[in-house]
Protein backbone atom coordinates (compact mmCIF):
# COMPACT_ATOMS: atom_id res chain seq x y z
CA UNK A 1 0.00 0.00 0.00
CA UNK A 2 2.63 2.77 -0.92
CA UNK A 3 0.64 4.77 -3.96
CA UNK A 4 -1.32 6.81 -3.31
CA UNK A 5 -0.25 7.97 0.63
CA UNK A 6 -3.21 8.55 2.46
CA UNK A 7 -2.78 11.79 4.65
CA UNK A 8 -5.32 11.89 7.58
CA UNK A 9 -6.09 15.52 8.58
CA UNK A 10 -8.63 17.60 10.14
CA UNK A 11 -11.31 18.89 8.43
CA UNK A 12 -10.67 22.83 9.31
CA UNK A 13 -9.49 25.02 6.68
CA UNK A 14 -6.16 26.20 8.52
CA UNK A 15 -5.21 21.83 8.51
CA UNK A 16 -6.37 21.14 4.99
CA UNK A 17 -3.76 23.88 4.20
CA UNK A 18 -1.48 22.24 6.10
CA UNK A 19 -2.06 18.85 4.68
CA UNK A 20 -1.96 20.12 1.42
CA UNK A 21 1.23 21.47 2.36
CA UNK A 22 2.67 18.26 3.07
CA UNK A 23 1.03 16.00 -0.28
CA UNK A 24 2.92 18.97 -1.96
CA UNK A 25 6.35 17.93 -0.36
CA UNK A 26 5.23 14.58 -0.76
CA UNK A 27 4.63 15.21 -4.81
CA UNK A 28 7.76 17.04 -5.46
CA UNK A 29 9.61 13.61 -4.79
CA UNK A 30 7.06 11.47 -6.97
CA UNK A 31 4.59 10.22 -4.64
CA UNK A 32 0.89 10.32 -5.24
CA UNK A 33 -1.26 11.18 -2.51
CA UNK A 34 -5.02 11.69 -1.21
CA UNK A 35 -6.69 13.43 2.11
CA UNK A 36 -8.60 11.78 4.37
CA UNK A 37 -10.54 14.72 6.24
CA UNK A 38 -12.27 13.49 9.56
CA UNK A 39 -13.53 15.85 12.80
CA UNK A 40 -12.13 15.47 15.76
CA UNK A 41 -13.87 16.10 19.71
CA UNK A 42 -11.76 19.50 19.66
CA UNK A 43 -13.65 20.44 16.20
CA UNK A 44 -17.53 19.05 17.26
CA UNK A 45 -17.67 20.66 20.82
CA UNK A 46 -17.59 24.48 20.73
CA UNK A 47 -19.36 25.42 23.54
CA UNK A 48 -16.60 24.49 26.22
CA UNK A 49 -13.09 25.42 26.81
CA UNK A 50 -10.24 23.08 26.02
CA UNK A 51 -9.58 22.69 29.71
CA UNK A 52 -12.62 22.14 30.55
CA UNK A 53 -13.03 19.11 27.26
CA UNK A 54 -9.85 18.57 28.94
CA UNK A 55 -9.14 14.96 27.76
CA UNK A 56 -5.74 14.90 25.96
CA UNK A 57 -5.26 14.84 21.98
CA UNK A 58 -8.66 16.66 21.78
CA UNK A 59 -7.42 17.27 17.76
CA UNK A 60 -5.40 14.44 17.29
CA UNK A 61 -7.41 10.98 18.54
CA UNK A 62 -9.29 10.26 15.53
CA UNK A 63 -6.28 10.93 13.04
CA UNK A 64 -4.17 8.31 15.30
CA UNK A 65 -7.21 6.05 15.88
CA UNK A 66 -7.23 5.98 11.57
CA UNK A 67 -3.38 5.60 11.68
CA UNK A 68 -3.77 2.27 13.70
CA UNK A 69 -6.68 0.91 11.86
CA UNK A 70 -4.08 1.34 8.67
CA UNK A 71 -7.15 2.86 6.74
CA UNK A 72 -4.20 5.66 6.46
CA UNK A 73 -0.51 6.41 5.88
CA UNK A 74 0.87 9.78 7.69
CA UNK A 75 -1.29 11.88 10.28
CA UNK A 76 -0.70 15.91 9.59
CA UNK A 77 -1.55 17.89 12.88
CA UNK A 78 -0.42 21.42 13.75
CA UNK A 79 2.52 20.61 15.97
CA UNK A 80 1.41 22.62 19.11
CA UNK A 81 -1.64 20.49 19.18
CA UNK A 82 0.56 17.29 19.78
CA UNK A 83 0.13 15.41 22.83
CA UNK A 84 3.71 15.06 24.98
CA UNK A 85 3.58 11.35 25.03
CA UNK A 86 2.46 9.35 21.58
CA UNK A 87 1.65 5.81 22.58
CA UNK A 88 4.00 3.19 21.34
CA UNK A 89 2.27 2.39 18.25
CA UNK A 90 2.70 5.32 16.55
CA UNK A 91 5.59 7.56 15.84
CA UNK A 92 6.34 11.34 15.20
CA UNK A 93 8.52 10.75 11.75
CA UNK A 94 8.69 14.44 10.40
CA UNK A 95 8.57 18.17 11.97
CA UNK A 96 8.07 20.51 8.45
CA UNK A 97 10.14 23.34 8.58
CA UNK A 98 8.84 26.38 10.81
CA UNK A 99 6.93 29.09 10.01
CA UNK A 100 7.81 32.30 12.34
CA UNK A 101 6.30 31.56 15.62
CA UNK A 102 5.00 34.72 17.77
CA UNK A 103 1.47 35.43 18.47
CA UNK A 104 -0.12 38.23 16.94
CA UNK A 105 -2.85 40.78 17.93
CA UNK A 106 -5.87 40.89 14.84
CA UNK A 107 -8.38 43.25 14.64
CA UNK A 108 -10.99 45.22 12.03
CA UNK A 109 -9.94 48.55 13.65
CA UNK A 110 -7.11 50.15 11.66
CA UNK A 111 -6.44 52.44 14.94
CA UNK A 112 -6.47 49.30 17.25
CA UNK A 113 -4.09 49.42 19.94
CA UNK A 114 -3.25 47.16 22.85
CA UNK A 115 -2.67 50.16 25.00
CA UNK A 116 -6.51 51.27 24.72
CA UNK A 117 -8.09 51.04 28.26
CA UNK A 118 -10.94 48.82 28.31
CA UNK A 119 -10.23 46.48 25.17
CA UNK A 120 -11.74 43.35 24.43
CA UNK A 121 -9.79 40.28 23.47
CA UNK A 122 -10.34 36.95 22.15
CA UNK A 123 -8.72 33.81 22.52
CA UNK A 124 -9.31 30.22 23.90
CA UNK A 125 -5.63 29.97 24.84
CA UNK A 126 -5.00 29.77 28.72
CA UNK A 127 -1.49 30.60 28.34
CA UNK A 128 -2.82 34.20 26.46
CA UNK A 129 -4.72 34.85 28.85
CA UNK A 130 -2.08 34.53 31.78
CA UNK A 131 0.58 36.12 29.32
CA UNK A 132 -1.65 38.96 28.62
CA UNK A 133 -2.83 39.49 31.98
CA UNK A 134 0.27 40.09 32.95
CA UNK A 135 1.76 42.26 29.66
CA UNK A 136 -1.26 43.83 29.19
CA UNK A 137 -3.40 43.93 32.40
CA UNK A 138 -6.05 46.68 31.08
CA UNK A 139 -6.99 43.92 28.46
CA UNK A 140 -10.29 41.92 29.23
CA UNK A 141 -10.40 38.98 27.61
CA UNK A 142 -13.05 36.54 26.06
CA UNK A 143 -13.30 32.81 25.51
CA UNK A 144 -12.67 32.56 21.41
CA UNK A 145 -12.93 28.75 20.77
CA UNK A 146 -13.89 27.15 17.05
CA UNK A 147 -11.57 26.94 13.86
CA UNK A 148 -10.13 30.86 12.49
CA UNK A 149 -12.78 31.26 10.19
CA UNK A 150 -14.98 30.66 13.04
CA UNK A 151 -13.26 33.35 15.03
CA UNK A 152 -12.39 36.02 12.49
CA UNK A 153 -16.57 36.00 12.02
CA UNK A 154 -17.32 36.66 15.39
CA UNK A 155 -14.37 39.33 15.35
CA UNK A 156 -16.11 40.88 12.43
CA UNK A 157 -19.50 40.68 13.99
CA UNK A 158 -18.02 42.85 17.20
CA UNK A 159 -17.86 40.85 19.84
CA UNK A 160 -14.49 41.29 20.25
CA UNK A 161 -12.03 43.87 20.06
CA UNK A 162 -9.25 42.04 18.55
CA UNK A 163 -7.93 38.19 19.06
CA UNK A 164 -4.80 37.20 19.37
CA UNK A 165 -3.24 33.71 17.58
CA UNK A 166 -0.09 32.35 16.45
CA UNK A 167 0.87 34.24 13.34
CA UNK A 168 1.55 31.09 12.22
CA UNK A 169 -2.10 29.96 11.28
CA UNK A 170 -2.56 33.78 10.27
CA UNK A 171 -0.13 33.67 7.50
CA UNK A 172 -1.31 29.90 5.85
CA UNK A 173 -5.03 31.55 6.08
CA UNK A 174 -3.59 34.93 4.77
CA UNK A 175 -5.15 37.60 7.24
CA UNK A 176 -1.99 38.95 7.77
CA UNK A 177 -3.82 42.23 6.94
CA UNK A 178 -5.55 42.40 9.87
CA UNK A 179 -2.46 42.24 11.91
CA UNK A 180 -2.06 44.95 14.56
CA UNK A 181 0.76 44.00 17.04
CA UNK A 182 3.25 41.48 16.78
CA UNK A 183 3.73 39.69 19.56
CA UNK A 184 7.61 39.34 21.09
CA UNK A 185 8.59 36.13 21.68
CA UNK A 186 10.32 37.33 25.37
CA UNK A 187 6.93 38.01 26.92
CA UNK A 188 4.49 36.12 25.10
CA UNK A 189 6.68 33.18 24.41
CA UNK A 190 4.59 30.30 22.40
CA UNK A 191 3.32 26.87 22.97
CA UNK A 192 5.44 23.93 22.75
CA UNK A 193 5.44 23.29 18.83
CA UNK A 194 3.98 26.06 17.47
CA UNK A 195 4.60 27.17 14.10
CA UNK A 196 5.30 23.67 12.94
CA UNK A 197 3.54 20.84 11.21
CA UNK A 198 4.05 17.05 12.52
CA UNK A 199 3.14 14.05 10.69
CA UNK A 200 2.75 10.92 12.61
CA UNK A 201 2.61 7.41 11.12
CA UNK A 202 1.67 3.84 12.86
CA UNK A 203 5.32 2.69 14.14
CA UNK A 204 4.67 -0.82 12.21
CA UNK A 205 4.47 1.48 8.71
CA UNK A 206 7.55 -0.39 6.36
CA UNK A 207 10.74 0.82 7.29
CA UNK A 208 11.92 1.38 3.84
CA UNK A 209 8.52 4.16 2.95
CA UNK A 210 9.01 5.66 6.50
CA UNK A 211 12.88 6.52 5.06
CA UNK A 212 11.54 7.78 1.90
CA UNK A 213 8.71 9.99 3.77
CA UNK A 214 10.80 11.39 6.48
CA UNK A 215 13.61 12.44 4.09
CA UNK A 216 10.58 14.01 1.83
CA UNK A 217 9.33 16.12 4.81
CA UNK A 218 11.09 16.43 7.95
CA UNK A 219 13.60 19.57 8.57
CA UNK A 220 16.22 18.55 10.88
CA UNK A 221 16.65 21.86 12.99
CA UNK A 222 13.18 22.14 13.55
CA UNK A 223 13.31 18.85 14.59
CA UNK A 224 15.46 18.92 17.10
CA UNK A 225 14.33 22.56 18.30
CA UNK A 226 11.02 20.63 18.81
CA UNK A 227 12.61 17.29 20.75
CA UNK A 228 13.36 20.13 23.14
CA UNK A 229 10.37 22.03 23.47
CA UNK A 230 8.23 18.29 23.46
CA UNK A 231 10.98 16.99 26.32
CA UNK A 232 9.91 20.06 28.26
CA UNK A 233 6.01 19.54 27.98
CA UNK A 234 6.56 16.16 28.73
CA UNK A 235 8.59 16.70 32.09
CA UNK A 236 5.76 19.33 32.77
CA UNK A 237 2.76 17.09 32.50
CA UNK A 238 1.59 19.71 30.53
CA UNK A 239 -1.47 19.54 28.13
CA UNK A 240 -2.98 21.82 26.27
CA UNK A 241 -5.17 23.74 29.18
CA UNK A 242 -1.76 24.15 31.31
CA UNK A 243 0.02 27.45 30.43
CA UNK A 244 3.31 26.62 30.07
CA UNK A 245 5.34 28.00 26.88
CA UNK A 246 8.65 26.60 25.31
CA UNK A 247 10.70 28.02 22.72
CA UNK A 248 14.06 26.44 21.03
CA UNK A 249 16.40 28.41 18.81
CA UNK A 250 19.23 27.06 17.47
CA UNK A 251 22.24 29.34 17.65
CA UNK A 252 24.94 27.34 16.17
CA UNK A 253 25.33 23.77 14.60
CA UNK A 254 25.73 21.70 18.05
CA UNK A 255 23.90 24.65 20.32
CA UNK A 256 20.06 24.25 21.15
CA UNK A 257 18.85 27.40 23.78
CA UNK A 258 15.57 26.62 25.60
CA UNK A 259 14.02 29.22 26.66
CA UNK A 260 10.46 27.50 28.79
CA UNK A 261 8.45 28.18 31.53
CA UNK A 262 4.83 28.04 32.81
CA UNK A 263 2.89 31.09 34.19
CA UNK A 264 -0.09 31.38 36.60
CA UNK A 265 -3.52 31.76 35.33
CA UNK A 266 -4.11 35.22 37.28
CA UNK A 267 -0.77 36.30 34.95
CA UNK A 268 0.87 37.18 38.72
CA UNK A 269 3.60 35.05 38.89
CA UNK A 270 5.89 33.59 36.46
CA UNK A 271 8.96 31.23 36.13
CA UNK A 272 11.18 31.45 33.08
CA UNK A 273 14.22 29.32 32.46
CA UNK A 274 16.60 29.55 29.53
CA UNK A 275 19.62 27.41 29.47
CA UNK A 276 21.72 25.93 26.11
CA UNK A 277 22.81 22.36 25.58
CA UNK A 278 23.71 20.32 22.94
CA UNK A 279 21.29 17.34 23.50
CA UNK A 280 17.96 18.45 22.38
CA UNK A 281 15.90 16.41 25.16
CA UNK A 282 18.35 15.80 28.25
CA UNK A 283 17.87 20.00 27.53
CA UNK A 284 14.21 20.13 27.56
CA UNK A 285 14.30 17.78 30.65
CA UNK A 286 16.91 20.01 32.64
CA UNK A 287 14.89 23.48 31.87
CA UNK A 288 11.32 21.54 33.25
CA UNK A 289 12.97 20.38 36.42
CA UNK A 290 14.41 23.79 37.25
CA UNK A 291 10.96 25.61 36.34
CA UNK A 292 9.46 22.91 38.33
CA UNK A 293 12.10 23.56 41.37
CA UNK A 294 11.78 27.51 41.05
CA UNK A 295 8.26 27.96 41.94
CA UNK A 296 6.78 26.16 38.62
CA UNK A 297 5.84 23.03 41.01
CA UNK A 298 3.71 25.25 43.18
CA UNK A 299 1.85 27.21 39.81
CA UNK A 300 1.05 23.67 38.63
CA UNK A 301 -0.73 22.46 41.62
CA UNK A 302 -2.97 25.70 41.75
CA UNK A 303 -3.39 25.24 38.36
CA UNK A 304 -4.61 22.08 39.10
CA UNK A 305 -7.04 22.65 42.18
CA UNK A 306 -8.52 25.68 40.00
CA UNK A 307 -9.36 23.41 36.77
CA UNK A 308 -10.78 20.65 38.76
N1 LIG B 1 -4.72 25.24 19.05
C1 LIG B 1 -5.17 25.73 17.79
C2 LIG B 1 -4.05 25.97 16.83
N2 LIG B 1 -3.17 24.99 16.53
C3 LIG B 1 -2.26 25.51 15.64
C4 LIG B 1 -2.59 26.82 15.40
C5 LIG B 1 -1.86 27.74 14.53
C6 LIG B 1 -0.76 27.17 13.70
C7 LIG B 1 0.48 26.83 14.46
O1 LIG B 1 0.73 27.33 15.57
O2 LIG B 1 1.27 26.04 13.93
C8 LIG B 1 -3.74 27.13 16.13
C9 LIG B 1 -4.46 28.41 16.16
C10 LIG B 1 -3.80 29.46 17.02
O3 LIG B 1 -3.19 29.13 18.04
O4 LIG B 1 -3.92 30.64 16.70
Amino acid sequence: MTNPIRLVTRSSRLAMWQAEHVAALLNQVGFETELVPVQTIGDKVLDRTLAKIGAKGVFTEELEESLRRGETHLAVHSAKDVQSTIPEDLELLAFLEREKVNDVVLSFQEDFSLAKPGILLGTSSTRRKAQLRRYAPHAETAEARGNLQTRLRKLEEGQYDALVLAYAGVHRMGYEHLVRHELSTTQFVPATGQGSIAVECAAGLDADLKTRLKAALDHAPTHTCLLAERAFLHRMEGGCSIPSFALATLLDDSTIRLEAGIISLDGEEEVKVVQTGSDAVILGEAVAQEVLARGGRAILAAIRAAQR
